[in-house]
């Protein structure tokens, strides 16, 4: 079993992409040279701060554009694989919510369109309308390094605790969630959901915020982490920026399954998840 070493970036988004850029490459060569991560996460929208007016200027093709090439490249440069976080896609006219994943030789080898689009008044403090702005995605993404299968959300899709049971159902192990929530809302629900997603599907859990940014339109919580199976966070970031790594004992997703075997005792007679697309 490839023993996976997780480092999620909880960057500091600025208003500026050639920054982000920069500061995103600089945080993936500490990740894998100085804490030896071989899978490194990004944050929603991590090369431009999450607002509805930037997202035409921000957009671009994948993996045509810029924030593709500084990902191959870093992926690539320093022999690790990446999940880009999210970044503007514009593909036919249309703009997407998506993660692209990088494997350690700079290869593009996948990459997920947000499913659920959050429109939401959240906390009632901030208001977010993303089914104005974006075309959802249809499909699960999931990818593997070794044999530990990885299933792919963003954000909002990790309120949709069937979409995460689907995850299971097709093999994955460890969940990864690229994600923004404002700050009220994170206090209350950001760790809940994290520990139910791995709770109820007996896999790895991994959220990864950008730092706190107190001028940002949407201010995030921060406190990225990492939920093992068994329900326990394993790491956890501050609000600011920093780079949190974890160790995931990819052994104990088969002992919690044992111990606690839920998934073969389901009354599918009664209750049945139908796994699209339809
Ligand atoms: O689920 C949340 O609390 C935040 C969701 C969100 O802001 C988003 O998906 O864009």
């Amino acid at each position: 079993m490839t023993a996976i070493k997780i480092a999620l970036i909880q960057l500091r988004v600025v208003d500026a992409k050639e920054k982000n850029l920069k500061n995103t490459i600089d945080l993936i060569r500490i990740a894998k040279k100085e804490k030896e991560a071989n899978l490194v996460v990004l944050p929603e929208c991590f090369n431009a701060p999450y607002t509805a007016d930037m997202l035409q200027d921000v957009a671009e093709e994948i993996p045509g554009g810029e924030t593709c090439r500084a990902l191959s490249n870093a992926a690539r440069d320093f022999g690790v694989h990446v999940v880009g976080g999210s970044m503007v896609e514009s593909f036919g006219g249309r703009l997407y919510n998506t993660c692209t994943v990088w494997g350690p030789e700079g290869d593009l080898i996948a990459t997920y369109r947000k499913v659920h689009l959050c429109d939401s008044s959240l906390s009632g403090k901030t208001t977010v309308a993303e089914t104005k702005l974006f075309t959802p995605g249809n499909e699960y993404t999931t990818f593997t390094i070794g044999d530990t299968r990885i299933g792919l959300g963003i954000c909002w899709d990790m309120r949709f605790a069937e979409f995460a049971t689907a995850y299971r159902t097709l093999g994955c192990d460890l969940l990864i969630y690229p994600a923004v929530c404002d700050v009220p809302t994170g206090e209350q629900h950001w760790e809940l959901l994290a520990k139910a997603r791995a709770l109820d599907n007996q896999t790895f859990v991994a959220f990864c915020s950008p730092a706190r940014d107190t001028h940002a339109k949407l201010i995030p919580y921060g406190h990225s982490l990492v939920v093992d199976p068994w329900g326990r966070v394993i790491q956890r970031a501050t609000e600011f920026q920093e780079i949190v790594v974890a160790d995931l004992i990819l052994n104990e997703v088969s002992t919690v399954r044992k111990r606690i075997p839920v998934f073969e005792q389901k009354r599918t007679d009664l209750y049945d998840l139908k796994i699209g697309p339809a």
